[in-house]
């Protein structure tokens, strides 16, 4: 299903983001790739309604972030920000219902879809404990747990992997690729290793502009020919940035 920026325009007070962009995504499973400041968050918080561009629109399979229509999206679309806020006082099991509570689910049928979501995300066994109480890699799972409590149709992930370490990353690239399938995902990353294997398309930003979308096979194609394997990707995409990181 399409998640479409129409013309849109965005800008923090002194800093402006997009200017009149556009994009349409409609894959099962895109990954963004772009250096620091290419404006990745800032797409993935405009995606989720987290923020709104000045002008232009933004719609998911037909649906407008905006106004009226805003609760339908958000039931529609879940975002996993960089940083998951543990809340206060909740289990790992309560804060994933609570993310169902919050898109209008009737609370008992919450807590029950918390625990097939839990179990989905491989966190059974902190369920009881405090969200406080679990690692960084652990709450961005329970990120996506509580986008699966709600049936979310798109999973927008802002740098999921960032931080996390190499057993815990695989973990999540495991997730990802068990999600994919059921549910249409967005991932933002610097990360250009194993592409192909989890994702069907690549969109490159920098400095608010698309610089590429296509195929994994499309975007390692840009690499001299005399690369391959993970330094492919890295060629490629250092031919579409150049030197920024
Ligand atoms: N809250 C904010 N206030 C002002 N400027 C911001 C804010 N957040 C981001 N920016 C600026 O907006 C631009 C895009 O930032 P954004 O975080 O979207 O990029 P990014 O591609 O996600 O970068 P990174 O990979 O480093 O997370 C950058 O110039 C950044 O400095």
């Amino acid at each position: 299903m399409p998640l479409v920026f129409d013309h849109i325009s965005f800008r923090y007070e002194k800093t402006p983001v997009f200017n009149d962009f556009s994009l349409h995504i409609d894959a099962r499973a895109t990954v963004l790739l772009g250096p620091n400041g290419a404006g990745k968050s800032t797409l993935m918080a405009i995606a989720a309604s987290h923020l709104s561009p000045s002008s232009g629109s933004v719609t998911f399979d037909g649906g407008v972030a905006k106004g009226r229509h805003l609760t339908a999206y958000r039931k529609r679309v879940a975002w996993i920000p960089q940083q998951i806020t543990p809340m206060p006082g909740l289990t790992v099991r309560e804060q994933v219902a609570y993310a169902g509570w919050l898109k209008g689910m009737p609370k008992d049928l919450a807590w029950k879809a918390s625990r097939e979501a839990l179990r989905r995300v491989d966190l059974t066994p902190l369920a009881g404990r405090r969200s406080h109480q679990v690692s960084g890699g652990q709450l961005r799972r329970m990120g996506i747990a509580g986008a699966l409590t709600h049936r979310s149709e798109l999973i927008l992930m802002d740098e999921p992997t960032a931080g996390l370490d190499p057993t815990q990353r695989l973990v999540f690239r495991e997730l990802v690729g068990d999600l994919v399938g059921s549910v249409q995902v967005v991932v933002s990353t610097h990360q250009t290793e194993d592409l192909a294997d989890l994702y069907t398309h690549v969109a490159v930003l920098s400095q608010g502009r698309v610089r590429f979308q296509g195929s994994p096979a499309e975007f390692h194609a840009l690499a001299p020919a005399t690369t391959g394997g993970r330094e492919q990707a890295e060629a490629a995409y250092a031919m579409l940035v150049g030197r920024e990181i």
